[in-house]
């Protein structure tokens, strides 16, 4: 059986159960279960706290875990980071009062409040600033009116809440962060490789169905170059003769993001009966 754990609170809990059901894994129903087998996968999900997900990987008692890039950077664990899962994507940045104009280096000998201490510090280290960091549980924002610190380093996503506590971000991005797969040291007992492809491949197969879509469209065959050049797929489109004379039908995936503006483009080629069609899943 694999051992995975699965955030069990939080920003990644929801989207990584939905991604481990599209893969075709059973998922808990009830929130209070600590433990699911999924005994027709050979399975074990193990519902964790993110932040102690890269922990119990690290240390290998678990072959493979879903947590959140900036948690497993902060936990200095001794767990790799193996495929990108797409979903809870956010910013590890820099904040401070509105107007306040800070950068980097007005950071030395400053207070910076950050739940992520781990990942700051050798950020900080990396640029030879020497501050003092605050660690608080969650809640950062409100640090700087309450008097705790001069800035803070924390997780944005819309900016929603920086914007609400009177804050502006600034430097650069510390990290881009989302969820991901982490697996134990190679070093730690072997995990079974064919267990891993077919977890691997599934979620590939979850990612590729979510950002393609299925395009068909006939055209004249004199078009069929330059509707091929628009339509490239992945390897190269299906191409399959019509009963009438001179058109071709064309079948290809194509980035979902903007397959509206690309059907108006094969529409003016002079292709017609463009349909796109939502993928259920794939096996590349
Ligand atoms: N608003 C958000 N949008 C996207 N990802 C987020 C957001 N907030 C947190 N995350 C990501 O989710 C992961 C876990 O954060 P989360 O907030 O769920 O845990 P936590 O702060 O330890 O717990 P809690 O907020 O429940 O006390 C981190 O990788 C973080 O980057
Ligand atoms: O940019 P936004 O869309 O506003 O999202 C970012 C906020 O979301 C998370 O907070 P969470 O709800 O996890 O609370 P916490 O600070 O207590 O962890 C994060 O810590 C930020 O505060
Ligand atoms: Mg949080």
């Amino acid at each position: 059986m694999l051992k995975i754990a699965v955030p069990n609170k939080g920003a990644l809990s929801q989207p990584a159960a939905t991604m481990l059901s599209e893969a075709g894994y059973r998922q808990r129903t009830d929130l209070k279960d600590l433990v699911l087998t999924d005994e027709a996968n050979h399975v074990e999900f193990y519902y964790l706290r993110p932040r102690d997900i890269a922990v119990y990987v690290g240390e290998g008692t678990l072959d493979l875990g879903i947590t959140g890039r900036d948690m497993l950077l902060d936990s200095h664990a001794d767990a790799e980071e193996i495929m990108a899962l797409g979903f809870g994507a956010s910013r590890f940045r820099f904040a401070s009062p509105a107007g306040s104009d800070y950068t980097l280096a007005d950071l030395e000998g400053k207070r910076i409040a950050t739940s992520y201490p781990g990942l700051l510090e050798g950020y900080l280290a990396d640029r030879g600033v020497k501050a003092r960091l605050i660690h608080l549980d969650g809640a950062v924002e409100s640090s700087i009116r309450l008097g705790v610190a001069d800035a803070i380093a924390d997780v944005v996503e819309t900016g929603t809440t920086l914007r609400k506590a009177g804050l502006e971000l600034f430097g650069d991005p510390i990290l881009h962060s989302e969820g991901i797969l982490v697996r134990r040291p190679r070093s730690a007992a072997q995990i079974d490789p064919v267990a891993l492809e077919h977890l691997t491949r599934r979620l590939s197969g979850v990612l590729v169905a979510r950002t393609y879509v299925l395009i068909d469209y006939d055209i004249p065959e004199s078009l069929l170059d330059r509707a091929s050049a628009l339509t490239p797929g992945l390897e190269s489109p299906t191409i399959s003769p019509l009963a009438k004379k001179g058109w071709v039908a064309v079948r290809a995936l194509v980035p979902a993001k903007g397959h509206q503006p690309l059907m108006d483009d094969l529409y003016d080629l002079g292709a017609r009966g463009i349909l796109v069609t939502e993928l259920a899943a794939c096996r590349l």
